[in-house]
């Protein structure tokens, strides 16, 4: 599935060109990335796939859009299954990425007024893909979807009621931008999202500090509308809303005025002159105190954010930064995190000063030891949208039949070292009998018995290769039998399992690893694509064929390259169901995803 995906924002257009293939972000191929920004009347800067180009004719957002076909042409990219679009504002009714069609592009339009410079710029990129590829599909993905999450507490303003069921309620923004980099601080850090405590700091032209905690956003800097929170290139941030008062009785200044003063005439722009951030460090260098004291106000309200969020999730464990600024000014990453040392956190300047950011790098800058990761990443929206457009497309589509053959597993043990040395004497070498259907596996031509306190079961089947611990899989019927308490658990989990004596012709072994093998489907990375699903993942199977069909629910999906698929059940879930020979059974439903993405 190939992508083409605009992503307007208030100061440049990025858009790119994705080969979607598999389902992980690892597996999407990037054919081409675009960035037209610094506008002036003058025309644009063009970067093609990281590499400055020079200057380009447009000289506005609208113009650059509409010059995006020619670059596409020049690269050999004409061939489209979707277009997938940035949307700042979605407001509470899109959670998630959305077919553009006449409704949903009026309830954009309507939510204009509350990004007065991103909606107009998403919606003139759909205008014009819609007249260049009026048979394609178009898709938006929200910046604001990733905060609807937010607990009420914080996207309620203390407002009078009739306001706040007039709509008004904080939002919050650059959404996709947070998600993806927590996912790749997590991936980075070699640790679950749900268990590290984030702040995201998203420095571009527009900026946003966002709180994410359980893998999810649960504070963010922006409000109702973009302008909340941080210092931007050419908007305010907070400010006391006592000021529309005083411009009005001081200045005679309108409400429309004062907004469009906020959105476009603050910020850098207003304390510095400029509202680039690489011209208010020059300025900075020379010596221009103006750009000095912008510089200072821009990180200190980064820091306070830093700080509050910290407070908000009860602590921090990590700081990403991101955006134009967040990825290459490492003398603001410094401002910022300069006084955030009472939390744990350190930079390294070394670190600091020399990040790479290349191949979707996420370098780790704190001073080693120091409690809080501090890291580095290119944000990656225009990935992140495409890979959730292509997600919600197959999503769409009808779900192909998911059916696999279930193997029924007696009762077996797996040994280790240990055990084959005790039972069959030291240094024996199993003999394997039979391969089994999965690659490698084999049942040996040895048996052991298996003895607990009501009974002994003779002959019980070994399966190889060695493990670095024994497990024995018998049925609950079998337990009964040996008077043992197994409980059921998934193959490896042997932690508290009960001990049980094995007999081998070399003499006896006692050990844990007692299991009632819970229900599990080994699953080809292929198939797992197919039938969208992913490790860890819970499933319902139903075996419609059987005399006595049965629809077994909690089957773990456990996914792997060698795997070929098949579903594991044991003896007593084989008679209940009245399995007899083989048979095939069929994954139902939606996914229970409760496992995924954990
Ligand atoms: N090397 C750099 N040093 C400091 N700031 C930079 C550097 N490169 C880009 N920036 C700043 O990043 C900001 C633009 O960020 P970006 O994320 O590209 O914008 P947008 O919000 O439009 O997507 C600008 O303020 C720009 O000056
Ligand atoms: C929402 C927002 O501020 O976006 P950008 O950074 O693209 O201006
Ligand atoms: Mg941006």
């Amino acid at each position: 599935m190939r992508i083409l995906v605009f992503n307007a924002g208030s100061s440049s257009l990025k858009f790119g060109v994705f080969d979607l293939s598999g389902a992980a972000l690892g597996q999407v191929q990037e054919c081409l990335r675009g960035t037209l920004d610094r506008f002036s009347p003058e025309g644009c800067e063009l970067k093609l796939s990281g590499q400055t180009e020079g200057r380009a004719a447009p000289r506005d957002l609208a113009e650059a859009a509409a010059h995006v076909p020619d670059l596409l042409a020049k690269a050999g990219l004409d061939r489209f299954d979707a277009i997938a679009h940035r949307i700042a504002h979605g407001g509470e009714r899109f959670d998630r990425a959305t077919r553009l069609d006449g409704s949903t592009l009026d309830q954009i339009r309507a939510l204009t007024p509350l990004a007065p410079l991103h909606n107009p710029a998403n919606l003139a990129a759909v205008e014009m893909a819609q007249r260049l590829w009026p048979d394609l599909p178009q898709w938006g993905v929200f910046d604001t979807a990733f905060h609807l999450a937010n607990p009420a507490r914080a996207t309620t303003y203390a407002v009078p009621e009739t306001w706040r069921a007039a709509g008004l309620r904080r939002y919050g923004f650059h959404g996709t931008s947070h998600k993806y980099v927590a996912m790749r601080t997590a991936e980075a850090l070699q640790t679950p999202l749900r268990e590290i405590r984030l702040v995201s700091l998203h420095l571009g032209n527009g900026a946003s500090a966002c709180a994410i905690a359980g893998g999810q956003s649960v504070d963010s800097s922006m409000g109702l509308t973009p302008l909340e929170g941080l210092v931007m290139g050419t908007r305010s941030g907070d400010v006391d809303p006592g000021l529309f008062g005083f411009l009005h009785r001081q200045m005679g200044l309108n409400a429309a005025e004062v907004e469009d003063a906020l959105y476009r005439e603050s910020g850098l722009l207003a304390l510095a002159g400029v509202a680039d951030m690489r011209e208010v460090e020059a300025r900075a260098a020379s010596g221009d105190a103006a750009a000095q004291l912008a510089i200072n106000i821009y990180a200190y309200r980064a820091r306070k954010y830093v700080g509050a969020y910290a407070a908000a999730m009860g602590g921090l464990d990590a700081l990403v930064f991101t955006g134009g600024i967040g990825e290459n000014s490492a003398s603001m990453r410094r401002r910022i995190c300069d006084g955030l040392e009472f939390l744990g956190l350190r930079l390294d300047d070394d670190r600091n000063t020399t990040v790479d950011l290349d191949n979707r790098a996420a370098p780790q800058i704190q001073a080693y030891g120091a409690r809080v990761n501090v890291l580095v990443t290119q944000t990656a929206e225009q990935l992140m949208i495409a890979q959730e457009v292509a997600e919600a497309m197959r999503a769409a589509q009808p779900m192909p039949k998911r059916r696999l053959p279930v193997a029924v597993s007696a009762r077996h043990v797996h040994l280790d070292r240990a055990a084959v040395d005790a039972l069959f004497g030291a240094g024996y070498d199993l003999t394997p009998a039979r391969p089994l259907r999965q690659k490698g596996h084999w049942a040996a031509e040895e048996r052991v018995a298996l003895e607990g306190p009501k009974g002994r079961l003779e002959h019980v089947a070994i399966l190889g290769p060695l493990r670095p611990h024994t497990q024995v899989e018998v049925s609950r019927t079998d337990s009964f039998a040996l008077g043992l308490d197994a409980p059921v658990r998934q193959s490896g989990d042997i932690d508290g399992t009960p001990r049980i004596r094995l007999h081998g012709p070399a003499g006896a072994y006692d050990t844990t690893g007692l299991m009632v093998a819970a229900r599990h489907i080994h699953m080809s990375a292929d198939d797992a694509r197919a039938w969208a699903l992913a490790d860890g993942d819970m499933v319902d199977v139903s075996l419609d064929q059987t005399a006595r069909g049965l629809t077994f629910t909690h089957v773990l999906v456990r996914v792997s390259d060698k795997a070929l698929t098949e579903m594991h059940i044991d003896t007593d879930e084989a008679n209940a169901a009245g399995i007899v020979g083989a048979v095939d059974g069929e994954i139902m439903g939606d996914v229970a995803i409760t496992a995924r993405h954990a």
